[in-house]
């Protein structure tokens, strides 16, 4: 058992926050689980021209000053993803701010963007050497100017990252989520494009757009076609839902305002992802998250339209020592259904329906 495993319960005694913050401790002294083995090679995939080892990655939210990105990488993910990271630094919203959902395996948080700011975040990616890491951009709860705080977390991050996303999906930040309309979210895409070709022009770094679960039909098919027309390196779908399913068991958690995430947003995430994949014709690389706590979901996630797969929520019940539990499954999966690759997978189950549909 390891010594991960063994501290689960303990730190399930504690409020969510403070066990968070152990963790990064735990992590950043060497103590997490490693995974030493080798991925299988039908998890190895290729986009943006970077080889991830598997496509199982860290989402967004917790490690969000690039402080323990070599310590989760080696839990054996394929991919981490910091952030989100702000110009200045601030200290979100008020305490207590996570909550547990233990039956339900969600959790919901409204933290508001809790973070050192980008100087300290460049600080401790520079220290990095291995691995990709994606870096999520915010804005300030204080500014007025969100494109200019999106450019200057670009400036400063850009040489760090292997992608940048353009978050606009956090429902702790007032007015955030309204950065997704078409007209407001193309200025944040070209602000964003100019600061990353001043910095790295040399190096492909893709620009990518984190949206909400929450969006109906008609803002999907907007944004969707923005991205067409921009040729968007890639979407995340999704952050965390503003919903409350009546199926929850936790009603009295339920009540707390924030983004809800884990088991309850995965059918809407994943119902979001089919749509972004069919509203871009599979011509948009798609991270799917949302939900995903075993290999099959991950799997899931993939025939649904993503290329890679990436989870928060199921490490808080369930602890990093569940990453090569789920890329073993997930190699069952696709070897079962016949794919030699994760590549081949991506959107299978759109074939299937339109070969239905013909
Ligand atoms: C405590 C917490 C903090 C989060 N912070 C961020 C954040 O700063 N930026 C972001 O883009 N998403 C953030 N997220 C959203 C996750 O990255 C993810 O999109 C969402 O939780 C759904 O995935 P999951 O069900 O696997 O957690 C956060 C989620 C949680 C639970």
């Amino acid at each position: 058992m390891s010594l991960a495993s063994l501290a689960l319960p303990l730190l399930r005694c504690l409020d969510p926050e403070t066990a968070h913050n152990l963790t990064l401790k735990a992590l950043k002294l060497g103590l997490g689980p490693k995974d030493t083995g080798n991925d299988d090679p039908v998890l190895e995939t290729t986009l943006w021209n970077r080889r991830f080892p598997n496509p199982i990655g860290l989402s967004a939210g917790f490690d969000k000053n690039a402080e323990v990105t070599a310590a989760m990488l080696a839990t054996g993910m394929g991919f981490v993803e910091v952030g989100s990271i702000t110009p200045k630094a601030q200290p979100g919203n008020p305490k207590p701010r996570i909550f547990r959902l233990p039956d339900d395996g969600g959790v919901i948080n409204r933290l508001g963007f809790n973070n050192l700011g980008m100087d300290e975040a460049a600080k401790n990616l520079a220290k990095r050497h291995n691995g990709i890491i994606g870096v999520n951009l915010g804005k300030n709860k204080t500014s007025e100017d969100a494109a200019a705080d999106y450019a200057m977390g670009t400036r400063k991050l850009a040489p760090f990252a292997d992608y940048l996303v353009i978050n606009v999906s956090s429902p702790n930040t007032p007015g955030l989520r309204a950065l997704q309309d078409p007209s407001e979210l193309i200025g944040l895409i070209q602000a964003v494009r100019r600061e990353r070709d001043a910095v790295a022009r040399e190096r492909n770094l893709p620009v990518l757009v984190k949206i909400a679960p929450d969006l109906n039909d008609e803002d999907v098919a907007e944004i969707c076609n923005l991205a067409l027309e921009q040729a968007l390196d890639g979407m995340i779908v999704s952050n965390t839902t503003i919903a409350r399913p009546e199926s929850l068991h936790h009603q009295d958690v339920a009540r707390e305002t924030g983004g809800l995430s884990g088991k309850p947003v995965f059918g809407p995430s994943t119902e979001m992802l089919r749509k972004v994949y069919i509203g871009t014709e599979g011509k948009i690389p798609l991270i799917g998250v949302g939900g995903v706590a075993s290999g099959r979901d991950a799997y899931e996630k993939i025939r649904a339209g993503a290329s890679l797969v990436q989870l928060y929520t199921a490490l808080v019940f369930h602890g990093p020592a569940l990453i090569p539990a789920i890329k073993r499954e997930l190699a069952e999966c696709l070897k079962r259904d016949g794919f030699a690759s994760v590549q081949e997978a991506v959107g299978a189950d759109h074939a299937k329906a339109s070969v239905k549909e013909s």
